[in-house]
């Protein structure tokens, strides 16, 4: 068949003869979305209705040939088909329909993916229909099977080595009078080089060789290769160039395959992972701390409405609820030091290590000293219940939880304070109270030295989320997300104790 183009095809119209994959990964999924990711109009016809999964396939039902056959008509009786791609047939009575159809319709492009067993377990091709489908191949333009399927087409034992490969190759696109992508995924070894043959030549017309992406996530990559190359070749004409840019485009499907995780075997690919940073939350931009904070903005918004935070800026609060508020911070500044000292025993690194140690340090030497001349040398209160189990959910992040989650679980106390102090001294800056009576307090937590730690806390937070698995980073969340609702608890704390009976004065404090 010849490739009619035309230079003014800016949206090819191209039509997937395919059979279903429920988990969209592979099949007529694959092919609407990689047709789309390459800028062209996709329609389908199903010819097989799949049970399968990540995992593999589980049940078949092949819809009455005559139905098959009405879609057929249906759509290329109403619109002009610039390429078409078949995938699976499934069985003889399928091939023969969609064999008759290809040989009265004559698209300008076909390209036949000579589907016969999925890469995780279970045929798709009947074996009795593997000699009918060789009936069909000379109306391909392009045939890309892979390893297995090149060496049933070549009536071979499957090719071990990608000379092998290229000679089955050869052989194929001769008998059938067809180009032939020799595709090495199934090879065993570090590269997967693929090569476009046509016959009557012995030499490849590309070759292409990359390492291979380290990645499980491979469903589907067959039905997206040829149906992208489908879609590209329909608007230049180009075989060579369509070959090359669809595997370069596959490749960073692959490269962010596992961003995805859709099923527990091999899952799919990400067919548009290159439009994903024009949704403006793109991997690359968005710091993971930044969707933290994001997602803490419904608490944030509870703790700038408290009481406390109110009267601590126009310096209204009873000095006995500050004092009471500061009894506890100075208990909850005990184990918080504990804690960033047991996130440094764990860091990974030497910069992590210091950062923590020399927090657990600051904690203890700075603020417990503004707590101390505060209270004035008491003896501590029992702690709350809102203390207790602050302090013991930090004791547990970070002592039995892995040290990314122990990191962000210690965040908001960082970033929250520095949050709440800069957001107080500028308040309490426009009230124009001077001297503010909480104003040494203000000025601790609105330090550029504390600002400055926080800015730190939140890079390791962000540098070891990188390199976290998914089910890690949704740990780091839930641990972050837990320590602010016990901050605004926290806050909340000493008005709600302050409304509910009277105050134990510092006067019940014992002295050290
Ligand atoms: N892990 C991988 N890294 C890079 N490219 C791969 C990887 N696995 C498959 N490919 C590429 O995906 C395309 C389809 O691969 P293949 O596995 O041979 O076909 P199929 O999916 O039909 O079994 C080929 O271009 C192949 O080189
Ligand atoms: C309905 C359907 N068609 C084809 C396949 C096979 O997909 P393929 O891209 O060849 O790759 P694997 O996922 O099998 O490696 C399928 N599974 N389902």
């Amino acid at each position: 068949m010849t490739t009619a183009h035309s230079d003014s095809l800016t949206v090819p119209r191209v039509l997937s003869i395919a059979g279903t994959d429920p988990t969209g990964g592979a099949g007529q999924a694959a092919d609407l979305k990689s047709i789309a990711a390459m800028g062209g109009y996709g329609m389908n016809v199903i010819t097989a209705v799949v049970a399968q999964n990540t995992t593999g396939v589980t049940d078949i039902h092949t819809p009455p040939v005559e139905i098959l056959r009405a879609q057929l008509e249906a759509v290329s009786s109403d619109v002009v088909l610039d390429s078409v791609k078949v995938g699976m047939l499934g069985s003889v009575d399928v091939i023969e329909t969609v064999r008759d159809w290809l040989a009265d319709v004559k698209p300008p492009v076909t390209v036949v993916d000579p589907v016969m067993v999925a890469t995780a377990g279970g045929r798709l091709l009947r074996a009795e229909a593997e000699t009918a489908l060789l009936s069909l191949l000379p109306l391909a333009d392009l045939i890309t099977p892979n390893l297995p399927e090149l060496a049933v087409l070549a009536d071979a034992p499957t090719a071990n080595t990608w000379e092998e490969a290229l000679e089955q190759g050869r052989l194929v696109a001769d008998r059938f009078g067809a180009r032939v992508l020799v595709k090495g995924g199934h090879l065993v070894g570090s590269r997967t080089p693929d090569a476009l043959l046509e016959p009557g030549r012995v030499e490849p017309v590309i070759t292409l060789d990359d390492p291979r992406v380290e990645t499980s996530n491979t469903h589907g990559t067959g039905c997206s290769l040829s149906s992208a190359i489908a879609t590209l070749v329909a608007r230049t004409g180009d075989w060579a160039g369509a070959v090359r840019a669809a595997r370069s485009w596959l490749r960073g499907a692959l490269e962010h395959a596992d961003s995805l995780n859709v099923g527990h075997g091999n899952g799919p690919v990400h067919h548009f992972h290159h439009v994903q940073h024009l949704l403006g939350e793109s991997e690359s931009t968005e710091r993971f701390t930044d969707s933290l904070w994001r997602g803490c903005a419904g608490v944030r918004g509870q703790i700038d409405d408290l009481e406390f935070i109110a009267q601590l800026a126009d310096g209204s609060l009873p000095s006995e609820t500050f004092e009471w508020y500061m009894d506890q911070d100075m208990q909850y500044l005990d184990v918080y030091s504990r804690a960033l000292a047991a996130l440094a025993a764990a860091a990974p690194c030497e910069t992590d290590r210091e950062f923590f140690a020399g927090g657990a340090a600051e904690v203890v030497t700075v603020e417990s000293a503004l707590h101390r001349s505060r209270l004035g040398g008491t003896q501590p209160l029992p702690p709350s219940e809102v203390t207790r189990t602050y302090t013991d959910f930090l004791l547990a992040a970070t002592g039995s939880e892995p040290y990314a989650v122990g990191a962000a679980a210690v965040l908001p106390c960082y970033w929250l304070y520095a949050a709440v102090g800069s957001a107080l001294t500028e308040k309490a800056r426009t009230a124009g109270l001077d001297p503010h009576p909480y104003g040494d307090w203000l000025a601790t937590y609105d330090s550029p030295d504390f600002q400055l730690a926080t800015e730190r806390a939140r890079d390791i937070v962000d540098r070891v989320a990188k390199t976290a698995d998914p089910a890690t980073r949704k740990r780091m969340r839930d641990a972050f997300m837990r320590a602010c609702e016990l901050e605004l608890r926290f806050f909340a704390e000493p008005v709600r104790r302050a409304g509910a009976r009277p105050f134990a004065v510092a006067s019940t404090h014992r002295v050290v």
